[in-house]
């Protein structure tokens, strides 16, 4: 089966530091996989490459055989609202609206009717356990709570490919794993493939497979750290 995301030889440089250097990539339909390192490593400018939030300065970027590194943004902005989801660390939602109609804006802005959309928004919510949530703002939300609001958000749409940069990083190690079973468990039911970036071990494990970055390549030991001669 052939890839439906596909970097290849990545590179990215801001200023005169180098972020991302010769990165491939293969990511297969369904599949869940972890991206990690130490802070610094280009982690999240990886997954800005691969989901089109930035293009790259160097290499191909390729989704289900189209190139998207040298499309304009709003094509790949247009691709981000209907065909990717997108979960960050804080979650990000939009603090005047209730975690429903926060979820059901990706919907909204796509032209559904805003009944559809809510009922759409109550599923995910009901699915993701947080259905006492629903008419309530952000700012009344745990952080866990926010986190799987976030989740439905980026699930409503039912992308392809899910990108996570550090969508627990901000969760006690509970709220975390509880988020990241909900995260794998709703992906692997909807055929969704997740990049999921983050530099914690026990979340990595959720993923079937791991890339490790160093110093913006991949490191080929999978240890992240300089492995030293001992001389
Ligand atoms: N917009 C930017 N402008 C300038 N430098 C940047 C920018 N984004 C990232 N960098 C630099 O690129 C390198 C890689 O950063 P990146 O955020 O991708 O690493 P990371 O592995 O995700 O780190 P962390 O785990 O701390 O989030 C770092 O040296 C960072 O300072």
């Amino acid at each position: 089966m052939s890839p439906i995301l596909t970097a290849r030889d990545v590179t990215k440089t801001f200023g005169v530091q180098p972020a991302l250097r010769g990165v491939d990539l293969d990511l297969h339909e369904g599949e869940i996989v972890a991206v990690r390192g130490r802070s610094g490593c280009g982690k999240s400018t990886l997954l800005h490459c691969l989901s089109g939030i930035i293009r790259p300065d160097g290499g191909q970027v390729h989704f289900r055989g189209e190139r998207l590194d040298d499309t304009g943004e709003a094509h790949r902005s247009e691709l981000r609202r209907t065909r990717f989801g997108v979960l960050l660390q804080h979650g990000h939602l939009v603090a005047e609206l209730t975690a429903a109609e926060n979820v059901a804006l990706p919907l909204l802005l796509g032209g559904g009717s805003r009944r559809a959309a809510l009922a759409a928004a109550a599923t995910w919510l009901g699915r993701l356990g947080v259905a006492e949530a629903a008419e309530q703002i952000p700012g009344r939300l745990s952080g866990g709570q926010s986190q799987r609001v976030a989740l439905a958000r980026a699930m409503v749409t039912q992308p392809e490919v899910l990108f996570a940069d550090e969508p627990t990083g901000a969760l006690d190690s509970l709220a975390g794993e509880l988020v990241m079973q909900l995260l794998t468990r709703v992906a692997r039911e909807q055929g969704t493939a997740v990049v999921v970036v983050t530099h914690d071990a026990t979340i990595a494990a959720y993923a079937e497979r791991e890339l490790v970055l160093r110093d913006g390549a991949v490191d080929p030991t999978g240890l992240g750290v300089a492995v030293g001669t001992g001389a």
